[in-house]
């Protein structure tokens, strides 16, 4: 594919309309298929209307600056874009399988070892990620499609940014996997993801996120105040039937102070990660 979309002029014409597939924060995505090549892509169309009065064009170039320069199994691609008088068009990699959140909806929970897995390929991505100095910062299921082998694509960079950063734009939707430091609006390093991490193992096994809160939109402003309270306190309770294994790397990722959690490195090697993932054992040693 990156052959047939060599950079060269792209317009809406060299596409045609398969489906739409549903909604990101700013805009519709729909699948297409390049006339040429017949290849089927994602494509995201955000309004320039939109865009500049909810002043997130910044937050695009962010977003397609990063995610275009990014290549990870993991990592849903952004091929290219272009734009129109009235839009802007992201060419996206299609992730056959869908949105995970709505796999997590209907199973409620996942068993162990899938959690284990997704929690594995997130950690391979991140890693990838802070290596190029760069922070997701919004790790949730909505975040994560699923690639034709079930296999995760972290998506939507639309709140990335080169690390250390301090957050200048206010945080809408839900407040479940902001850890501390960002709530307090304070400087915060890549950890953030490690927290986020965190936040996804306990909710892919307990079904719902730790410090349960609603979207911040909603908060009337003394609960807004207590999801901030809960979430600083780090009052954590995990459920008796988790295993020891699951328990242990939760609680090493939720560390209120960021340089307490577990890097990347370990988690991968964490006995919850390879007892399922045949990693390190002798079996897959070449
Ligand atoms: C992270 C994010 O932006 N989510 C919202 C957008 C909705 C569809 N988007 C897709 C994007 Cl950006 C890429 N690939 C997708 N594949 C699907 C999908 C496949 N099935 C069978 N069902 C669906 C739905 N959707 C996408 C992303």
């Amino acid at each position: 594919i990156s052959r047939a979309l060599m950079p060269r002029e792209w317009c809406l014409d060299d596409f045609e309309l398969v489906r739409p597939l549903g909604k990101g924060q700013f805009g519709r995505v729909y699948s297409m298929r390049e006339r040429r090549t017949g290849f089927v892509v994602a494509m995201k169309v955000l309004l320039k209307s939109e865009l500049l009065n909810a002043n997130m064009e910044h937050q695009l170039r962010r977003e397609i600056d990063i995610q275009s320069n990014l290549k990870h199994k993991h990592i849903l691609r952004l091929d290219t874009f272009f734009h129109d008088e009235s839009r802007v068009y992201l060419v996206l990699e299609y992730a056959p399988q869908g949105e995970l959140y709505k796999q997590l909806q209907k199973a409620r929970t996942f068993p162990e070892w899938r959690a284990s897995k997704y929690i594995y390929e997130l950690a391979t991505a991140l890693a990838y990620l802070h290596r190029k100095h760069v922070i997701h910062r919004d790790i949730k299921p909505e975040n994560l499609l699923l690639g034709c082998n079930g296999e995760i694509k972290i998506s939507d960079f639309g709140w990335s940014v080169h690390a250390p950063s301090s957050r200048r734009n206010t945080m809408c939707g839900t407040l479940d996997y902001i850890p501390p430091e960002m709530v307090e609006g304070q400087w915060h390093s890549s950890h953030v993801d490690l927290w986020s991490l965190g936040i996804l193992c306990y909710e892919f096994l307990v079904g719902h996120p730790p410090f349960e809160s609603k979207t911040v939109e909603t908060e009337a402003d003394n609960d807004r105040e207590s999801t901030f309270r809960r979430i600083a306190k780090v009052e954590l309770t995990i459920p008796d039937h988790l295993s020891d294994d699951a328990k242990d790397l939760i609680r090493k990722l939720l560390q209120r102070n960021p340089d307490q959690r577990l890097a990347l490195e370990r988690v991968m090697l964490h006995p919850f990660i390879t007892r399922h993932n045949g990693i390190g054992s002798s079996k897959n040693r070449s």
